[in-house]
């Protein structure tokens, strides 16, 4: 099975996007991390923003919402044309409505999980949602460490797909590198965000190609 690459935006230069997308021709799809100062001590910025990067990006947009209230603002990302959105558990009123809100519109609908956050509420509805994202750092921040403790959450989420036959993406986001990326995927990831990993790399591309080759011969089928 293929292991999908997706670049975090927020190791970009902020100042040069459009520039730092054609960096990263060979990734599956751009990590686009949207933050609040609420959800997470961090702000990025919004859905104007996300708007513009969706017209001028040539890959699909992978859209992570770290903020307050996804109900009201998740939709609008979709309706942008995302590839995909996902939104926090930990911030969500209606998961399942939403997904399917996200869905209606067009886009693939991702549930995240804090790494404090148990994944047991969410094993029996994992048909409402196209991807699972376990946090493997405290969102916030690009260039963290990799939190091993994560990995028993991402074994559980890929028992139970393939238990129940979900057709789910499962996503590692954080302190992913060409060795941490083994672990994960030995775990069940299948889907990989790396920002620091990628865009400090000299050639992003070969970062990703890197990124890649490590992870397939241990990403395992569903
Ligand atoms: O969501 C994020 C942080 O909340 C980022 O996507 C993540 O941290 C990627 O950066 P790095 O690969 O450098 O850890």
């Amino acid at each position: 099975m293929p292991a999908r690459i997706n670049p975090s935006i927020l190791s970009a230069d902020f100042a040069n996007l459009e520039s730092e997308l054609g960096r990263i021709r060979g990734a599956d799809a751009v990590h686009v991390d949207i933050m609040d100062n609420h959800f997470v001590p961090n702000l990025t910025f919004g859905l104007q923003m996300a708007t513009r990067l969706q017209q001028v990006s040539p890959l699909p947009l992978d859209v992570h919402l770290m903020i307050d209230d996804p109900d009201r603002w998740a939709p609008g990302y979709a309706e942008a044309g995302a590839f995909s959105v996902t939104f926090h558990a930990e911030a969500a009123q209606e998961p399942i409505a939403l997904a399917r809100a996200l869905r209606e519109r067009g886009a693939r609908a991702g549930l995240a999980l804090k790494p404090g956050t148990p994944v047991e509420p969410y094993l029996e509805m994992l048909d409402e949602f196209d991807q699972i994202l376990v946090m493997t750092v405290e969102p916030g921040f690009g260039g963290q460490s990799f939190m091993p403790s994560t990995m028993p959450k991402l074994t559980r989420l890929a028992d139970a797909v393939r238990r129940t036959g979900a057709d789910v993406w499962l996503q590692v986001d954080g302190g992913i590198t060409a060795e941490t990326i083994l672990v994960a995927a030995e775990a069940g990831a299948d889907t990989f965000v790396a920002g620091s990993a990628v865009f400090n790399a000299d050639v992003p591309d070969d970062a990703i190609a890197g990124l890649r080759a490590a992870a397939a011969s241990h990403v395992h089928g569903h």
